[in-house]
């Protein structure tokens, strides 16, 4: 049986029976001035923040405001299935939570909190590399759901081959490996408050916990973190990467690898042409190449590119119901969620990431039984026109 996203309304309203209202907005828009109230500017500005003048990061939004959905009537709505194929399983709708490090600046639990959230809700967590705690811990949070890992590609080969072996034996069966960050961009909002996280530490779990990492330093990084810190930023990315060097991931692991950061058409198709499973059109959040290209324009172009060769999922920008239907109608098998949840995990923990996760959907289904479907598979780009403003 389909899950029915869209009882969360009426839920609501049942709840307000007894004077209850949700304990946070159901516009997910409305998230980050929250959590800026409550958690500090030091925290939330590293979130929120993009790269530059932060414009790549508004024209994402701005890229997915300006199309315009069409309606159709009389399609019968009344049954819906929200699941989709992708990677080889079904996800019962079209979302994940996106990889997102260093989530103990948000809240204590920080990443298992979110996995267990995603975990309840059926919807796959992406773990990020630089995840404050260590990845065979979150795995167990997640219980019997999904596990996708996500990989900053190490400098070095033994600890690469180590984090890829640790991820598997773990059961994390997705490799989504990130391209887009072979250096940190430079981000003025979180430079003016020098916050960077991992320098105190945080973000490091993965790494600390290494064998291959802790063979590089001459001392535990409880004894030294100065030097600790300063071997994970050497280690942390590698610039030097080209696309022969993916058939090293494919040596080392067994299940689908998704490449992240993907913006050009002629990338998707060296993926595609690489046997690579999967593509992430996302520009980091607008959090790396300041005027980079909306995502929401660089997509049509890429899944145009690679037709059904490869998967090919999106995020950077998506907050309401109808962002996730707009990025199904310009060519994504499924999209990604990043701040929004980071918000939710900051302002109630695990049942704030639930939260975030209940409207989107919820929002999305109803979009998509207003709209006239009855799945995401009918979606298409004749959906949507362009606002010609
Ligand atoms: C605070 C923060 C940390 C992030 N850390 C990672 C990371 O560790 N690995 C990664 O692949 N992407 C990381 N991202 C990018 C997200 O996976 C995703 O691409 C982006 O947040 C999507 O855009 P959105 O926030 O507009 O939804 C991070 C994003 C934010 C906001
Ligand atoms: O801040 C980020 O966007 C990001 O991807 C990152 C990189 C290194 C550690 C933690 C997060």
């Amino acid at each position: 049986m389909a899950r029915h996203w869209a009882d969360f309304q009426y839920e609501i309203y049942l709840n307000g029976l007894t004077g209850a209202v949700p304990r946070l907005p159901t516009d997910l828009t409305r998230l980050e001035a929250l959590a800026e109230q409550r958690l500090g500017p030091g925290p939330v500005g590293y979130v929120a923040g993009g790269a530059g003048d932060g414009s790549t990061a508004r024209a994402n939004r701005a890229a997915l405001r300006r199309r315009r959905i069409v309606p159709r009537m009389l399609r019968d709505v009344h049954e819906r299935d929200l699941s989709v194929e992708v990677l080889g399983r079904t996800l019962p709708a079209p979302v994940a939570l996106a990889p997102v490090g260093v989530l103990s600046i948000m809240h204590p639990e920080a990443e298992p909190a979110a996995a267990r959230a995603a975990a309840a809700q059926g919807v796959p967590y992406v773990l990020s590399s630089a995840s404050s705690t260590p990845m065979e811990q979150v795995a167990e949070a997640m219980g019997d759901a999904e596990r996708w890992f996500q990989l900053y590609w190490p400098k070095d080969r033994e600890v690469a081959r180590s984090f890829l072996g640790r991820a598997g034996a773990a059961g994390y069966s997705v490799l989504v490996v990130t391209l887009d960050t072979p250096l940190l961009a430079w981000r003025p909002r979180d430079l003016d408050q020098a916050y960077l996280p991992f320098l105190h530490g945080v973000g490091t779990a993965n790494y600390f916990s290494d064998p291959a990492f802790r063979a590089g330093l001459a001392k535990p990084p409880q004894e030294d973190m100065n030097a600790a810190v300063a071997h994970f930023v050497g280690m942390f990315a590698d610039p030097s990467k080209t696309w022969p060097d993916l058939a090293f991931l494919r040596e080392n692991w067994a299940g689908p690898i998704v490449l992240k950061g993907i913006l050009h058409p002629d990338d998707a198709r060296a993926a595609a042409d690489a046997g690579m499973d999967g593509v992430i059109v996302s520009n980091h959040g607008g959090r790396q190449v300041a005027g980079a290209v909306a995502a929401a324009d660089a997509l049509p172009r890429v899944a145009e590119a690679v037709g059904d060769r490869t998967a090919v999922l999106f995020d950077s920008g998506v907050r309401t119901g109808d962002d996730v239907f707009k990025a199904l109608a310009l060519g994504a098998r499924a999209v990604l969620v990043g701040r929004p949840y980071v918000y939710g995990l900051g302002l109630d923990g695990q049942a704030g990431v639930e939260h975030v996760i209940r409207c989107l959907l919820a929002e999305f289904d109803l979009t998509l039984a207003l709209a006239g479907h009855a799945s995401p598979a009918t979606v298409r780009a004749a959906d949507l026109v362009e606002d010609p403003a």
